[in-house]
């Protein structure tokens, strides 16, 4: 059985200045080397620093992206960045409907399938972040509140695994209880149940299902067994060039596990 690679990534979220930035993904790539086997790393750094992180990055095994992109390709939107200007500036992975988006920006289900339309349509990677609040999870409701966010992410989209439409999506599961200094650190039973059910839903259609939420070096092989994950993605405890560094041996020896 060939198993596929693994996602590994970071968003530095608000954080880092362009000089800092540049500074982790030079150390990255010179750690790096060829690359990592069985591992695709990726970061998505502050808008500011996609263009010269992903000129840092240019020809290393590490992807970048952006944290939202808009859903048209331009116009009088005050503020906001399109999914042309955030490839012109090295994006292949796009962001959409991360929880701190969706709590304080207004994101929604409808902008967020609005949003992977735009990403399919230019080629790239659209990361789709999911997940449930404490509230739900506490009454047992997580799979269906997930997979009902998911559904609607991908609302009248097809494809297979390898397809060039939403064979190349990624989801990402982050129950918002988990997410960010305030989060509680999953046990792999917590999650468990709802990456089962988006394996047996979305498995074969997507590229990868990541975990992400209070994920370390520490937690982050036994989030790897959990089934039906297919990566990780980090916030704080990557925000450390050694700590990704460290996530990403972690997933090299999984990958080797696995092999
Ligand atoms: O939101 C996250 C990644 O998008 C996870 O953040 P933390 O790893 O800091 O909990």
């Amino acid at each position: 059985m060939t198993h596929r690679p693994l996602w590994i990534g970071t968003s530095f979220k608000m954080n880092k200045t362009r000089a800092q930035s540049v500074a982790y993904a030079t150390r990255l790539r010179s750690e790096l080397g060829g690359g990592v086997p069985g591992v695709r790393a990726f970061v998505i750094p502050p808008a500011t620093a996609l263009a010269e992180v992903s000129l840092a990055l240019e020809g290393a095994p590490v992807r970048t992206g952006v944290q939202n992109a808009h859903w048209a390709d331009g116009g009088a939107w005050t503020g906001e960045l399109s999914v042309p200007q955030a490839a012109d500036a090295g994006a292949r992975i796009v962001e959409i409907g991360h929880s701190e988006r969706r709590a304080h920006f207004a994101e929604t289900d409808g902008t967020v399938r609005l949003k992977v339309g735009a990403v399919l349509r230019h080629g790239l990677t659209p990361l789709v972040c999911c997940g449930e609040s404490a509230e739900v999870f506490a009454r047992g409701g997580s799979v269906e509140h997930v997979l009902r966010q998911v559904e609607a992410a991908f609302a009248g989209l097809s494809g297979t695994r390898g397809d060039e439409g939403l064979g190349r999506a990624l989801i990402a599961y982050e129950p918002v209880w988990a997410i960010g200094e305030h989060g509680r650190e999953p046990r792999p039973e917590d999650v468990a149940p709802v990456h089962e059910a988006l394996a047996a839903e979305w498995g074969d259609r997507v590229g990868g299902v990541l975990y992400g939420g209070s994920v370390t070096p520490g937690n982050a092989a036994d989030l790897l067994r959990v089934p039906g994950v297919g990566g990780l993605f980090v916030g704080r405890a990557a925000w450390d060039v050694e700590g990704f560094l460290e996530l990403l041996r972690v997933g090299r020896r999984h990958a080797g596990a696995m092999a």
